[in-house]
């Protein structure tokens, strides 16, 4: 199938260009849903999609754009569908980077390592030549941080700021997980920070946690009041979540991928309230918690007017420490096995 381009409706006011790649696989199922809903960029934001996947998925593909035309959704405009990274990057303004192979049972996410340097060495090229230089780019295909470094550093002449990865589900995993410890909705959890790779070695840290409770705000370290589990059960559920998912469902996290998707975005373009922040893998160059620089990290971010600034002075233990050091560690390798790869 050749591009397909449909026009639902001429819609008053300038429409956001969002392309989602992997566009035909299960993330993006229920992504394109909400995305062209307006749970990200507002409701009255009209949107243009354009939608990547490869060529052998343009059949599948074609069905995905038939429900997104009989879902009738008011503010979307139009939908472009194809296997050609021009057409799908071009003058767009945000990119979710989905497509890519997902892990199966028994793998590590680096182990995808070598299949998906590649998609990100050509989208960052891409992106580089097409996109718009403001774009905003998350890139979700594992090992997420190393290829949002990948189409960063493809990238050269859109800043280093635009780009990004999703660490939002681990941080929407271990609120959960307090929250479930403490009785309260995920609502009164906040600033719950993960660090580090979105990998087995990522930091799930909870020392800056707040959860309201009788609503009063207290520190999850009190809410919880069982340090044991927060330095152990709490961190090993959260790091190993995505293989529990894969070796219950035999597929990979999607609607749970998606729902972080959107809230990863929208806090971006939207803002985070007022004390509190959220977890993003972004650039570490010039961080103050003495991460390496040259590595996308995820560290906690404040949000407003588009740009994200990462929340400094908060302490950091020794038990802290080790576990920031050592997913670092592996993001350096990670880092030099795929610009040996992309052979770079
Ligand atoms: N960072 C995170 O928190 C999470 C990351 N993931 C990762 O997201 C990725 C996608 O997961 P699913 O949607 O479940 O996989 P899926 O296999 O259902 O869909 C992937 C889609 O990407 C397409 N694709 C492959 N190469 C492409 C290319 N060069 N350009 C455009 N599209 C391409 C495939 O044809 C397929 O349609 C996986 O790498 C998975 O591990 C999944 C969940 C959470
Ligand atoms: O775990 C995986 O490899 C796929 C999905 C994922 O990244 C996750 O669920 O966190």
């Amino acid at each position: 199938m050749a591009t397909m381009h449909k026009v639902f409706y001429q819609l008053p006011g300038k429409a956001l260009r969002v392309c989602v790649t992997g566009a035909a696989g299960q993330i993006a199922y229920s992504l394109l849903y909400s995305v062209a809903k307006g749970d990200v960029f507002g409701k009255d934001q009209p949107i243009i999609l354009t939608l990547l996947d490869i060529a052998p998925m343009m059949e599948v593909l074609k069905g995905v754009v038939m429900e997104l035309q009989d879902c009738a959704l008011p503010i979307l405009q139009e939908v472009i569908a194809t296997a050609d990274e021009r057409e799908a990057f071009t003058d767009i303004d945000v990119a979710m980077l989905v497509g890519a192979m997902p892990r199966r049972e028994g793998m590590e996410r680096k182990d995808l390592l070598k299949a998906n340097a590649k998609i990100f060495q050509s989208q960052g090229k891409s992106l580089d030549q097409y996109a718009k230089k403001t774009v905003k780019v998350v890139v979700v295909g594992n090992p997420a941080n190393t290829n949002a470094l990948i189409a960063m550093k493809c990238a050269p002449s859109i800043p280093k700021e635009n780009f990004s990865c999703l660490t939002r589900l681990d941080q929407n995993r271990a609120k959960s997980q307090i929250a479930g410890k403490c009785s309260v909705p995920t609502s009164a959890v906040k600033n719950v920070t993960i660090w580090g790779n979105h990998s087995s070695t990522q930091f799930p840290d909870a020392m800056h946690a707040v959860v309201v409770k009788d609503g009063k705000d207290l520190k999850a370290t009190e809410a919880v009041n069982d340090d044991a589990w927060l330095k152990g059960d709490f961190i090993t559920t959260v790091q190993k979540r995505g293989a529990a998912v894969i070796a219950a469902r035999k597929l990979s996290s999607a609607m749970s991928a998606a729902k972080a998707i959107c809230d990863h975005v929208r806090d971006w373009v939207q803002g985070t309230p007022d004390g509190e922040w959220v977890s993003m893998g972004v650039i570490s160059d010039g961080n103050s918690y003495g991460v390496p620089e040259g590595l996308i990290y995820s560290f906690p971010v404040k949000l407003s007017g588009g740009k994200w600034t990462i929340v400094d002075g908060l302490s950091i233990d020794a038990f802290a420490r080790e576990k920031m050091d050592l997913t670092a560690k592996e993001l350096a390798e990670e880092r030099d096995a795929a610009f040996e790869f992309i052979g770079n």
